[in-house]
C-alpha cells in the first residue's frame, strides 16, 4: 500500500499532455450516447444548420435573379425586390448562423461536461490495482486535456464538417441543377486536376518528414554534447563537436530544400490544373451565355456554387486533422471506460452486525501485486485479532505490513484463503459498508486544500462542529490549530504544506476519532518528529486506539509495547509472535529489529 493511505499521489501528477496519435474519425461514434442525452440542444442545431444552410445555398439564387431580372430592359422595380430579396437571405442566414452557434457551442460544453463526470466517477471507483498501473498525470490529462479537445471537436470541427458536407452536397445538386452538362464537365475535370495535387501532397508530406527527422538529428547532437559539455571541453573537442553539428545542419538545409522545390512545384502545378480546370468549364459555360442557350445569371449562380462547394471541401479537408486527433483522444478516453473495477460489490451483499465488534481473521492468505506476481506479498499469512485488542506489526521493510493494511481495506483481494471482519467474507460485504467500519491512519496522511476543518470532517461529513472540537482536542491539536491564523478555517494549501508532519498526524488523527471507527489500521510514521510533537502524537494516538481493535505498523517502542501482542513478519510471512520481553529473549529478527529501529 502507498504511504499515504493507497491515495494516489498528487507529485506524480505532473503534466502529462501528449498529444493523442491520429485515429480513425469513425471512433467518434462513442460520443453519440453523450450527444444524444441532450436531444434539444442537438435538435435545435441540427434546425439551425439545416436553416443556415438553405440560406447559404439561396444566395446564388437571388443573385441570378437579381442578375437575369434586374438588369433586363425596364427592370428597375426587379432590380429593387431582387436587392430585398439578397438582404432577406442575408439576414436569414445570420439569424441561423447565430442560432447554430449557440446550440453547437453549448452543446459541446454540456456533452464535455458529462463525459468529465462520468470518468471521473468511474476513475475513482476503479481499484487499488488499476491505480496503481496507471499514472496519475496521465488520468489527469485524460480528464483535462484530451476532454478539452473533444469539446473543441464537437463546438468547432464537428460543426464545421457537418456544415461543409451539407454545402457540399448541396452545392454539387445545385450545380447540376443550375447547368447540368457544366456541371458534368467540373464533376470530371476537377478531381482530374485535383489528383495529381494529392499525389504530389503525400510525397511532399514524406519529404517533410524525412526535413523534420534531419532536424531532430542535429538537435539531439546539441542536446547530447550540451548535456556533457564538461566531457567535451576537458577533452578539447569544441572544435570537432562543432564541425559534427555543422554537418548534421547541412543535412537538415540539404533536406528542407528538398522538401521546399518540391512544394513550389505542387503549388505551381496545383494553381495551373485547377484554374485551367475552371477556366475550361467558364468557357464553355460563356459559349452557352453566347449562344443564348444559358442566361448570364444562371452562369453567375453557376460559379457562386462552385465557390462554396470548393470552399466546404477546403474546409472539411482543414478540420479532418483535428477530428483524427480527437478520434484518438476519445479512444484513449474510451480506454478508460472499459476498464473494470476488479473490487466489486456482490449482488447480495451481506450486512455487518451492528454495533461492529472489530474482530479480524485472516486466514491463510496468499497475495500478490498484479505488478509483482513473481514475489508474494503475503504468503500463507494467518491472524487473529480480538474486539479491542491491539497488535503491532513488526518487519523489514517490504515484509508486507502494509499490504495486511490493505487487503483487510480490500484494495485488493487475494489469491487464495479469506479475511473475515465479525466472521464475515469481506468480499461478501459493500466494501463502502466494510470501510466503514475501518479508520485508517497512513504514515503520510492525505491533506487536502481546504480548511482544516474540512479535513477533518472528511472523517464524517455530517458531525457537528461541536464533534469536530471535540476530535481536535482529542488528538491533542487544539493548540496548533489555534495558533493558525483562522484557526479551525485556515485553509491548509495544497497537500498541507503549510503544516509540519506531526500536525498533519494529528489532523489525521482527529479525522479517525471522528470517523469512530470500530476497527483502527495504523501506519506510524518512521520520520523523526520533535521530542515535543512525538509526545502529542502518542498522546493523540493513545486516544484513538482505547477501546477499538488495532493493527498497527509500529516503528516505535512505545507503541510495540503498549501493544497486546507483536507479529513480526518477514517475506510476507509471520515469523514470531508475543511480547516484546519475550522476543528479545528469543532473539532472532526481532532482536536485531529492536536493536536498529527501536533501542538505539
Ligand atoms: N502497489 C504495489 N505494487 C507492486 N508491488 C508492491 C506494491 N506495494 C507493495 N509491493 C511489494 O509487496 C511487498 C510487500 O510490501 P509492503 O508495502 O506490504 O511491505 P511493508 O512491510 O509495508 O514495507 P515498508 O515498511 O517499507 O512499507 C514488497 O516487496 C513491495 O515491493
Amino acid at each position: 500500500m502507498a504511504d499515504n493511505g493507497g491515495m494516489t499521489d498528487p507529485i506524480e501528477s505532473g503534466k502529462d499532455t501528449t498529444p493523442p496519435a491520429k485515429a480513425p474519425v469513425s471512433r467518434l461514434r462513442t460520443l453519440w450516447p453523450f450527444v444524444r442525452k441532450h436531444r434539444a440542444l442537438f435538435g435545435g442545431w441540427l434546425l439551425a444548420l439545416a436553416a443556415s444552410s438553405a440560406a447559404t445555398l439561396s444566395l446564388p439564387v437571388a443573385f441570378k435573379t437579381m442578375i437575369d431580372q434586374g438588369f433586363a430592359e425596364g427592370g428597375g422595380g426587379a432590380i429593387d425586390r431582387a436587392f430585398m430579396l439578397l438582404f432577406a437571405v442575408a439576414v436569414a442566414l445570420a439569424i441561423a448562423t447565430a442560432a447554430r452557434f449557440f446550440f453547437v457551442s453549448l452543446l459541446g460544453e454540456r456533452v464535455v461536461a458529462d463525459l468529465r463526470g462520468r470518468l471521473y466517477s468511474h476513475l475513482i471507483s476503479l481499484d487499488a490495482g488499476f491505480h496503481d498501473r496507471s499514472r496519475t498525470g496521465e488520468l489527469v490529462s485524460r480528464l483535462t486535456a484530451d476532454a478539452e479537445l473533444l469539446r473543441g471537436v464537437i463546438a468547432t470541427s464537428m460543426s464545421v464538417a457537418l456544415r461543409s458536407l451539407v454545402t457540399f452536397v448541396g452545392s454539387i445538386v445545385m450545380l447540376f441543377i443550375s447547368s447540368p452538362h457544366l456541371a458534368a464537365y467540373a464533376m470530371v475535370g476537377i478531381p482530374l486536376a485535383v489528383l495529381p495535387i494529392v499525389l504530389g501532397g503525400r510525397r511532399l508530406q514524406k519529404i517533410s518528414r524525412a526535413s523534420q527527422d534531419r532536424v531532430a538529428d542535429a538537435n539531439a547532437l546539441a542536446n547530447e554534447t550540451l548535456g556533457a559539455v564538461a566531457t567535451v571541453q576537458a577533452h578539447a573537442r569544441e572544435p570537432y563537436e562543432l564541425g559534427r553539428f555543422s554537418e548534421a545542419l547541412k543535412i537538415a538545409v540539404a533536406t528542407a530544400r528538398r522538401r521546399i522545390q518540391a512544394q513550389a512545384w505542387v503549388t505551381a502545378i496545383a494553381i495551373v490544373l485547377v484554374f485551367g480546370a475552371i477556366t475550361l468549364v467558364l468557357w464553355s459555360g460563356a459559349h452557352d451565355v453566347m449562344e443564348g442557350t444559358m442566361s448570364a445569371g444562371t452562369l453567375g449562380q453557376f460559379v457562386l456554387y462552385a465557390l462554396i462547394g470548393g470552399g466546404s471541401v477546403g474546409s472539411l479537408a482543414e478540420v479532418w486533422n483535428d477530428l483524427q486527433r480527437a478520434a484518438g483522444g476519445m479512444g484513449r478516453v474510451t480506454e478508460l471506460f472499459d476498464e473494470q473495477a476488479a473490487i466489486t460489490t456482490p449482488a447480495q451483499p451481506l450486512a455487518l452486525p451492528d454495533p461492529v465488534r472489530g474482530e479480524i481473521d485472516i486466514d491463510d492468505v496468499t497475495f500478490h501485486y498484479p505488478m509483482r506476481p513473481d514475489a508474494p506479498a503475503l504468503e500463507h499469512f494467518s491472524l487473529k485479532v480480538a474486539p479491542g485488542e491491539t497488535v503491532a506489526l513488526v518487519g523489514p521493510s517490504g515484509a508486507g505490513k502494509s499490504t495486511v493494511l490493505s487487503l483487510l481495506l480490500r484494495f485488493h483481494d487475494p489469491e487464495s484463503g479469506m479475511l473475515r471482519i465479525d466472521g464475515l467474507d469481506v468480499r461478501q460485504l459493500d466494501p463502502a459498508r466494510l470501510r466503514e467500519a475501518i479508520a485508517l491512519v497512513p504514515q503520510q496522511p492525505a491533506i487536502f486544500a481546504t480548511t482544516a476543518r474540512d479535513n477533518i470532517r472528511y472523517g464524517r461529513l455530517e458531525a457537528s462542529d461541536a464533534e469536530v472540537d471535540r476530535a481536535v482536542e482529542a488528538a491533542h491539536a487544539t493548540d496548533f490549530i489555534a495558533a493558525l491564523p483562522q484557526g479551525l478555517d485556515t485553509e491548509l494549501g495544497e497537500r498541507g504544506a503549510r503544516l509540519s508532519g506531526g500536525q498533519q498526524q494529528r489532523i489525521a488523527i482527529a479525522r479517525a476519532l471522528l470517523k469512530d471507527a470500530p476497527i483502527l489500521l495504523l501506519d506510524e510514521a518512521t520520520s523523526a518528529l520533535d521530542a515535543q510533537s512525538e509526545r502529542a502524537v502518542q498522546q493523540a494516538l493513545d486516544a484513538l486506539m482505547e477501546g477499538r481493535t488495532t493493527v498497527v505498523i509500529a516503528h516505535r517502542l512505545a507503541t510495540v509495547l503498549k501493544a497486546d501482542r507483536i507479529v513480526v513478519m518477514d517475506h510476507g510471512r509471520i515469523v514470531a509472535e508475543g511480547t516484546h520481553e519475550q522476543l528479545l529473549a528469543q532473539g532472532g529478527l526481532y532482536a536485531e529489529l529492536a536493536k536498529l529501529q527501536f533501542l538505539d
